[in-house]
């Protein structure tokens, strides 16, 4: 008998096209999403030696990035340089034959969000993106790598990726999580424990109790941000949660080929007994909301805590990286989180702009009025989500609250457009990097769960979710 394998080495070995002896391996790759920002280099590439795009039909472009939220947009961009990247994006879809969401299109939004929901990320795959949050795709048990710009070249014209196999990890989360703590607070709270270069050279599976009883949605939340824990990827083995959000998307299987898929899918687990080479163990029970305080995703602690005292770190180094931190941010230590006042909010990105996302800000926002002093604006994470907010009336709950509503894009996730926070403006944002400048120059951002997020613009700080009426 073979030994038992975990479900990264069953997918990896099932994609190995070549295995060199010092260990280098050359991967099938299943589907290749584009976005404008990663790719220029790489379509200038083929044309310059002349090459195709080895397989259009397994390849799929949109912009995202760059898009304006704002509903001018149809009218054309007026960035200059985002206006060129996702011209160039167009041009390359429509001279290399491969699918291209516009941002006029309803199924455009962020690369992460639209795979999944028109059934082009599927259990088992091999999936890569010019973009390290590729790691999302984990979600459905497939083997999704953020790939640099030469790779990107790469993979369009052969449909294959060098790589060495990684190191495995097992995260399990045991028990069941309380009322009002998400995925969002289960993942920030891994990377406080091992830290952002926790999970480098390892590919971390997420199991356990709490997991299996989270929605697809909520999947996505957590593998998302295994990048901010330093892993290769994350994964989640495809079971009855994932074979219900697959059925019917576009571009599942259908017919007996779905039945055909269902059979090998099923058999895409952890054999029992197999070997991880780091394993860490949480209890769901004890979670509580969690929020960021620093300049790293690692950098968390419970809504009813204060701002830690850098002082109190033995490890010099350590110590004035989170000094600077504390600086950036504007905070003093032994503040209470809850006392952190917010002058913006932004809902959305790759990390929690999903449907089930909204619901929840819904269900905390209803009939209340975002704070005078906080600007707050909630960006789906595409068209589709869009349009089924609004079919649910979500929208108008979000309006009515004060709330800005936007169209679909990375927007205030990382400022590439004109959604972005003024120098000093503090924001709570669900989405998954608080770096320096990432949401505008020497602007502050406060990593958290949507519903962590909705509460605090009503109130205009921090508030526990968990006493939320
Ligand atoms: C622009 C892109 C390359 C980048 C990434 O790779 O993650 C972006 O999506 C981000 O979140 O910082
Ligand atoms: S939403 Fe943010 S994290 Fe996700 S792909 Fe866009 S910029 Fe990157």
């Amino acid at each position: 008998m073979s030994a038992p394998r975990t479900l990264y080495d069953k997918i990896f070995d099932d994609h190995v096209v070549d295995r060199q002896d010092d260990g280098t391996c050359l991967l099938y790759i299943d589907r290749h999403l584009v976005h404008e920002v990663t790719s220029p280099q790489a379509f200038e590439g083929l044309r310059m030696t002349g090459r195709k795009v080895r397989h259009p039909e397994k390849t799929l472009a949109v912009v995202d990035h760059n898009v304006s939220t704002s509903p001018e947009r149809k009218f054309g961009i007026k960035n200059e340089e985002s206006r060129i990247q996702v011209e160039a994006l167009a041009r390359n879809a429509k001279d290399f034959g491969v699918e291209y969401y516009s941002e006029n299109d309803i199924r455009q939004g962020i690369v992460h969000i639209i795979g999944p929901e028109q059934g082009f990320t599927l259990p088992g795959m091999t999936i890569v993106c010019g973009d390290s949050h590729t790691s999302t795709h984990g979600a459905f048990g497939a083997l999704a790598h953020g790939i640099g710009t030469s790779e990107v070249e790469h993979v369009l014209a052969t449909q294959t990726l060098i790589q060495r196999k990684a190191k495995n990890m097992l995260v399990r989360v045991d028990g069941q999580l309380p009322e009002g703590i998400t995925a969002k607070d289960i993942i920030l709270a891994i990377i406080g424990e091992i830290g952002t270069a926790g999970g480098t050279g390892y590919v971390i599976e997420y199991a356990g109790e709490a997991i299996r009883a989270l929605s697809m949605e909520g999947r996505m939340t957590i593998c998302n941000m295994s990048i901010e824990g330093g892993a290769r990827a994350g994964l989640i083995a495809a079971d009855e949660t994932t074979f219900a959000y697959v059925k019917d998307k576009p571009r599942a299987p259908k017919g007996a080929s779905w039945d055909a898929a269902l059979e090998y899918w099923k058999t895409l687990q952890s054999d029992e007994g197999a070997h991880f080479d780091k394993v860490i163990v949480l209890d769901a029970a004890k979670l509580p909301p969690i929020v960021s305080w620093g300049s790293s995703p690692e950098d968390v602690v419970s809504v009813q805590g204060i701002v830690p005292n850098p002082e109190d770190i033995t490890d010099e180094n350590k110590r004035t990286s989170k000094q600077r931190a504390l600086d950036y941010m504007g905070l003093t230590p032994g503040t209470k989180i809850t006392d952190i006042t917010l002058d913006r909010v932004f809902i959305g990105s790759c990390t929690n702009g999903r449907i089930e996302d909204l619901r929840a800000v819904a269900k905390v926002v209803e009939g209340k009025t975002v704070s005078p002093h906080v600007d707050a604006m909630i960006v789906p994470g595409s068209g589709l989500v869009k349009e089924q907010a609004e079919a649910e009336g979500l929208d108008k709950i979000f309006i009515a609250a004060g709330f800005d509503w936007r169209e679909p894009g990375c927007s205030m996730c990382l400022a590439m457009n004109d959604d972005r926070l003024k120098p000093h403006e503090r924001c709570a944002s669900t989405s998954n990097r608080n770096f320096e400048g990432r949401q505008g120059f020497k602007g502050r951002t406060h990593l958290v769960s949507p519903a962590m997020a909705a509460a605090a613009a009503i109130a205009g700080h921090f508030v526990d979710i968990r006493e939320w009426k």
